[in-house]
């Protein structure tokens, strides 16, 4: 059994003639929370796209917790929760119908799953909301009952690609700080991808990725020191020689 909750090896991809990865190696472990920042065009949204078998990749490997994803798809896949950068929530149908929808695509029983609802729900400050429909929701809420979903079938690695972008900064700082809590109490490993460097926290390990290469990786204060830097804006700066929070050039 590996500690690895997600392990990238090798792994590169194109787009015709469009390199947007290129041997990009990492690993997450349980317990641990890596921030995934790059610039428009990083190659960010690919990777997850990759992980989640969106595409398949022909060069590389990708394994959650030890299954292959291309190989033991099904048995990888159950150990993964993703939160998309598009709400994927049907904004007719109540919170509650939405998460019994997705749990019963995991093959959740309704009593479990009930449970697991009201759980994750109470935990987001949320179960109050539960008969409300998707669009009376607020954004940061929406995003809520979002990683509510990801979590109900008890996943081991949690993605999330950019989930607080448009939203105002009370929202953005409950999700993050509602994520750092569920790493230290679940045990969950997360990767989240950004270009927002005030997500991260001290204890984070930080991928820094820019036209499809990882420029830097590791704990933040390696990353600090490594890079000779004094914050993630300067890591930033001095990797992708973009100013902090600016999304970069459109590819
Ligand atoms: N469907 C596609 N066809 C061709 N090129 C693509 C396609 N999708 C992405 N690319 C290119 O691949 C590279 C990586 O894009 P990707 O969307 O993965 O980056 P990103 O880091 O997620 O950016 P963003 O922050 O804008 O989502 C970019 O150069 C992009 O233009």
């Amino acid at each position: 059994m590996t500690d690895f909750a997600l392990e990238v090896q090798g792994l590169s991809f194109a787009y015709g003639s469009k390199k947007a990865l290129d041997n990009v190696n990492f690993t997450v472990s349980t317990g641990e929370c890596t921030i995934l920042l790059g610039p428009n065009g990083a190659g960010k949204s690919t990777l997850f796209s990759l992980i989640t078998r969106l595409y398949d990749a022909r060069e590389g490997r990708i394994a959650l917790c030890g299954y292959d994803v291309k190989k033991q798809s099904l048995q990888a896949l159950a150990k993964l929760g993703v939160v998309f950068q598009q709400t994927t929530l049907d904004p007719d149908l109540s919170v509650t119908q939405n998460l019994r929808y997705h749990a019963a695509l995991h093959g959740i029983g309704r009593k479990a799953a009930d449970a697991r609802i009201q759980e994750e729900l109470e935990r987001l400050n949320m179960f109050d909301r539960r008969g409300e429909k998707v669009r009376q929701l607020n954004g940061g809420h929406k995003r809520r009952v979002e990683i509510a979903r990801a979590l109900l079938h008890h996943p081991s690695l949690l993605l999330l690609d950019e989930p607080t972008v448009g939203l105002d900064l009370p929202s953005r700082q409950a999700i993050v700080a509602h994520v750092h809590e569920l790493v230290k109490q679940e045990q969950l490993a997360v990767l989240w991808a950004t270009h927002l460097i005030d997500e991260i926290a001290a204890d984070d390990s930080l991928i820094v990725l820019h036209q499809g290469q990882i420029k830097a990786k590791g704990k933040l204060a390696e990353v600090l020191q490594a890079t000779n830097s004094a914050d993630p804006g300067e890591v930033f700066h001095k990797l992708t020689q973009n100013p902090p929070g600016h999304k970069g050039p459109k590819a």
